[in-house]
C-alpha cells in the first residue's frame, strides 16, 4: 500500500522536474503565481467609489447598528411569522409532513454546521455539538414542539454562519480590533442575556443560572486563548522568540506536516570547502579572484565557506557587476565575460555535464559564459547537534517530516536519510518550495521552519511560519513569519515547538471542558429540568446576538476585503 509520504515524495518529483533556469527570483515574478490565496468573497453589488469610502470610514458604527437592528429584526419577523401562521389549524396529516420536513432540514444543517467546524479540527467540539443536537432535535420532533424545532433550525442556521466567520478569522490575520471586537460582543451579550433572564417571571431558575455561568466562566478564565496566548508569549519571549498571531497559531490545534529547509536550518551555518578542482590551463588565480569576488558580500553558508578558502589562496577582489540574487546560485560579468556560480541541476540544465562525482557532498560550479566549468566545487556541511533530537521530537508527534532544499538529491537524500525524515525534495527554488508547502496544505495543516534565506514565500504561506534568522545574518523579510527565533541553534525552535504543542493540547482541554459543560445541561435538559429551560432560552439569547454580530462583522470583512485602496471593488 502506498504510504501518505510516498504519494507525496512521487508528487514532489513531478513538480521539482519543473524547475525552469536561469531563473531570476524577484517578488513581483512569484507572488502573482504563487500567492494565490483562497478566492476573495465577490460581493455581487457594485456600489460607486464615494460610496464605498463612506462605508469604510462609517465601517464600525454601521457594525453595530446593523447587528442590533438585526437582532430585533429578527426577533419581530419571528414573533410575526408564528403569530400569522396558525399550526393548529393544519391538517394532522400536514402537520407530521412538516414536522418531519422540519426534523430533516434541522438534522442537514445541524450535520453542515458540525461538518464545518471539523474541518478546523475542532472534532471534539463538532462532535459534542453534533450529539446534543440531534438529542434536541428527537426530543423536539417526539413531543411534536413545532415552535422548538423551528427555533433550533434557526440557530443552526446562524451557528454555521458564526462557523464560516471564524474559518475567515483562521485563514487571514485576526487584527487587534477584531479581537477586541469579538470579546466585547462576548462579554456584552452575556450581560444583556442576564438582563433579559431577570427580567422572566420565573425566578427560580436565577439560581440554576447562577451556577451555569460560574461553571462557563471556569474554563473561560483559566484555559481561555487570551490566557493561553499571554502564558505562551511570555514563554517564548524568555527564550527570545518573537511571534506573530499567536492566537491564530494555537486555535490551529495540531499539525501534520513539518517542512525543513536543510541549509542553515539542519546544518551550521559554514560551509567547509573540501576541494576545487580546476579545469586544466586555466589562471588559478583568476579563479580565486572570481570566488572572493562574487561571494564577498554573500551571506550563504557556501558562500561563506569559499571566500574563506579563496581567500587564503590569495583571491583579490575584481570589480564585478553582479546579477542581483538568482535562484540556484550567483551570476555576475567581468570584462566582456559573464560567470555563473550555480548548482549542479543549474549546470545539467545548461547541457553541462560535471567531471567529478556527486557523493552526497553540497557542490557548486563556476561557469564561464554557460559553456565551460572552470571550476568544482565540493563542500561539507555539518549537521547542527540539535539536528537529530528536533526530528524525533517531530516523528514522535506523528508529524510528516518533509525536507524541502534547494541543494542537489545527493546531498539531500544524505542528510535526509542520516536524519530519517520520511520525504525529501530537493533542487527546489523558492517558488518550488512555496508550492510544495500550498500542496501540503491541501492535505492538512503545514509548519515551515527555515533561514528565511530562499525560503521566504514559504514562510509566508505556511500555517506557522518559523524562521530562524540568526542575529548575524538578518534576513530582511522574516519578520513576515509568525515565529522568529532569534539564534540559529534548534534549541529554541524545539522548545517552542513543545511550547506550542502544549497550547493546543490546553485549548483542547478547553474545548472538552466547555463540551461538558453543554453536554451536561442538555442531558438535564432531556430528563425534564424545566428550570434549566429557561436558563437555556437565556443562553441562546446570548448567543443569537453574538452571532448576528459576527455574521455581520463577516459580510463586511469580506465586502470592505473586496475594495482595494482606490476603492475599486476586486
Ligand atoms: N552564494 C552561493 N555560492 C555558491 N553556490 C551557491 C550560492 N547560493 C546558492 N548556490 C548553489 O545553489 C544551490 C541551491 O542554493 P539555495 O540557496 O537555493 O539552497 P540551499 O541554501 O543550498 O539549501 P536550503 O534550501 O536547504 O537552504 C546550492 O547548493 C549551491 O550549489
Ligand atoms: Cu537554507
Amino acid at each position: 500500500m502506498m504510504t501518505k509520504a510516498d504519494k507525496h515524495a512521487n508528487w514532489l518529483s513531478k513538480v521539482a522536474s519543473k524547475s525552469h533556469w536561469p531563473h531570476m527570483t524577484t517578488p513581483q515574478e512569484i507572488l502573482p503565481t504563487i500567492a494565490k490565496q483562497p478566492a476573495p468573497f465577490k460581493h455581487p453589488l457594485t456600489v460607486s467609489k464615494n460610496l464605498v469610502q463612506a462605508l469604510k470610514k462609517s465601517r464600525r458604527m454601521l457594525q453595530m447598528i446593523l447587528c442590533f437592528g438585526g437582532l430585533i429584526l429578527f426577533i419581530l419577523m419571528g414573533q410575526s411569522i408564528l403569530r400569522c401562521f396558525n399550526y393548529e389549524l393544519v391538517s394532522p396529516f400536514w402537520q407530521q409532513i412538516m414536522m418531519i420536513l422540519l426534523s430533516l432540514t434541522g438534522l442537514v444543517v445541524l450535520s453542515a454546521y458540525a461538518w464545518l467546524m471539523w474541518t478546523t479540527n475542532w472534532f471534539l467540539e463538532s462532535l459534542w455539538r453534533w450529539l446534543a443536537g440531534n438529542l434536541l432535535l428527537v426530543q423536539a420532533t417526539i413531543s411534536q414542539n413545532f415552535t422548538e424545532l423551528l427555533g433550533l433550525n434557526f440557530t443552526w442556521f446562524l451557528l454555521m454562519g458564526q462557523m464560516m466567520y471564524e474559518i475567515h478569522i483562521l485563514r487571514g490575520d485576526l487584527s487587534k480590533f477584531e479581537w477586541n471586537l469579538q470579546v466585547i460582543a462576548r462579554e456584552s451579550t452575556t450581560l444583556l442575556g442576564i438582563l433579559l433572564i431577570l427580567s422572566r417571571p420565573q425566578r427560580d431558575s436565577l439560581s440554576l443560572l447562577i451556577i451555569w455561568l460560574i461553571l462557563r466562566s471556569l474554563p473561560w478564565t483559566a484555559l481561555s486563548l487570551k490566557t493561553l496566548v499571554k502564558h505562551i508569549d511570555k514563554k517564548l519571549r524568555q527564550l527570545q522568540v518573537t511571534s506573530k498571531n499567536l492566537a491564530v497559531a494555537l486555535q490551529l490545534k495540531g499539525f501534520d506536516y513539518v517542512v525543513l529547509d536543510k541549509t542553515e536550518t539542519l546544518t551550521e551555518p559554514i560551509a567547509e570547502v573540501d576541494s576545487i578542482t580546476i579545469k586544466p590551463g586555466v589562471d588559478q588565480h583568476l579563479i580565486w579572484s572570481l570566488l572572493v569576488s562574487l561571494e564577498e558580500n554573500q551571506k550563504h553558508p557556501i558562500a561563506q565557506g569559499i571566500y574563506r578558502f579563496a581567500i587564503a589562496q590569495g583571491g583579490e577582489v575584481l570589480p564585478l557587476k553582479q546579477w542581483g540574487k538568482i535562484s540556484m546560485g550567483l551570476g555576475a560579468d567581468w570584462q566582456s565575460d559573464h560567470y555563473l556560480l550555480v548548482s549542479r541541476s543549474a549546470v545539467r540544465q545548461l547541457g553541462l555535464e560535471p567531471q567529478l562525482k556527486n557523493n552526497g557532498k553540497t557542490m557548486s560550479y563556476l561557469v564561464k559564459n554557460q559553456k565551460s566549468i572552470l571550476a568544482e566545487i565540493c563542500l561539507t556541511e555539518k549537521l547542527k547537534p540539535q539536528a537529530r533530537s528536533l526530528v524525533q521530537l517531530i516523528k514522535r508527534w506523528r508529524w510528516v517530516t518533509v525536507m524541502a532544499t534547494g541543494d542537489n538529491d545527493s546531498n539531500a537524500n544524505q542528510v535526509g536519510s542520516q536524519l530519517g525524515l520520511d520525504i525529501i525534495a530537493a533542487d527546489l527554488t523558492s517558488q518550488m518550495k512555496a508550492q510544495v508547502v500550498q500542496a501540503y496544505q491541501k492535505q492538512g495543516r503545514v509548519i515551515y521552519l527555515g533561514d528565511g534565506h530562499n525560503d521566504q514565500l514559504a514562510l509566508q504561506l505556511a500555517d506557522i511560519g518559523i524562521s530562524l534568522a540568526d542575529t548575524a545574518l538578518p534576513y530582511s523579510q522574516a519578520h513576515q513569519a509568525h515565529l522568529m527565533i532569534g539564534e540559529s541553534s534548534l534549541d529554541a525552535s524545539i522548545q517552542s515547538l513543545q511550547l506550542l504543542r502544549k497550547g493546543w493540547f490546553k485549548n483542547w482541554l478547553d474545548h472538552l471542558v466547555w463540551g461538558g459543560i453543554n453536554l451536561a445541561t442538555l442531558l438535564l435538559l432531556i430528563w425534564n429540568f424545566p428550570q434549566l429551560h429557561l436558563a437555556i432560552i437565556g443562553s441562546s439569547g446570548i448567543l443569537l446576538l453574538s452571532l448576528l454580530f459576527n455574521l455581520c462583522n463577516y459580510f463586511f470583512n469580506c465586502f470592505i476585503n473586496n475594495v482595494d485602496n482606490n476603492g475599486d471593488i476586486r
